[in-house]
């Protein structure tokens, strides 16, 4: 599997954040960093993502990613902001296709059986589910492995600090996203300690080992 993605199922979960600007990210990336999860997923949905990236980028011991990339001129802005995987809603073969010639991992959005399909033929091996909870949650990962034995996921929507061991449990489970721990209202307030709090709290969820016995 591609280093990148191997860090990933390392740390086991990827905070998918909303921030605006690069004061924003680097506050991020500090509190990620207390909160011992040197990673992030800085989606493009405000007006300063790309200045947010690349001031997450500058911290090196941060593992940055970009999230809602839709499009192939996308990419490339991305990638030049320092993003070193990037994560789609969905499955688009431009976007998919334009990060494999950039040399970035991707995990692009599968809900069915058909976008599996189509990751395979990409030459895919870890994917994103999404949205987890809504397409059926664990239960999901679980019915998709089947006919994919070799797929791993990455399930994100939905998933919380309450519900993180029942996908972090299955073998077809790379890691779990979601937002959880960067609430935006978190980040509008300015509350980066709650922010590390539950960075922390997942953490420990992650490193705790009594789901495996589940
Ligand atoms: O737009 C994208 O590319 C995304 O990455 C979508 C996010 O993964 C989800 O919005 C996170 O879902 P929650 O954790 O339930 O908030």
């Amino acid at each position: 599997m591609d280093p990148v993605l191997d860090r990933i199922g390392e740390l086991r979960v990827v905070p998918v954040v909303v921030v605006d600007g690069a004061d924003e990210g680097a506050r991020l990336a500090d509190s990620l960093v207390a909160g011992g999860l040197p990673v992030a997923e800085v989606t493009l949905r405000t007006p300063g993502a790309l200045a947010a990236l690349e001031a997450v980028a500058a911290q090196p011991d941060v593992l940055v990613g970009a999230g809602t990339v839709v499009t192939a001129a996308q990419v490339d802005q991305v990638v030049e902001a320092g993003a070193r995987f990037l994560v789609s809603p969905g499955l688009f073969e431009p976007v998919v296709r334009r990060a494999q010639e950039r040399g970035v991992p991707i995990l692009p959005g599968v809900a069915t059986a058909s976008d599996l399909m189509r990751a395979v033929d990409l030459g895919l091996d870890v994917v994103k589910l999404f949205p987890a909870s809504v397409v059926g949650g664990p239960a999901a990962v679980k019915a998709l492995s089947g006919p994919f034995p070799q797929m791993r996921f990455m399930p994100t929507g939905g998933v919380s600090a309450a519900n993180l061991h029942d996908y972090l449990a299955l073998d077809a489970v790379l890691a779990a996203g979601g937002s959880w721990m960067v609430d935006r209202a978190l980040v509008t307030a300015g509350d980066w300690a709650e922010i590390t709090r539950r960075t922390r709290e997942a953490v420990g969820l992650a490193a705790d080992p009594s789901y495996r016995e589940a």
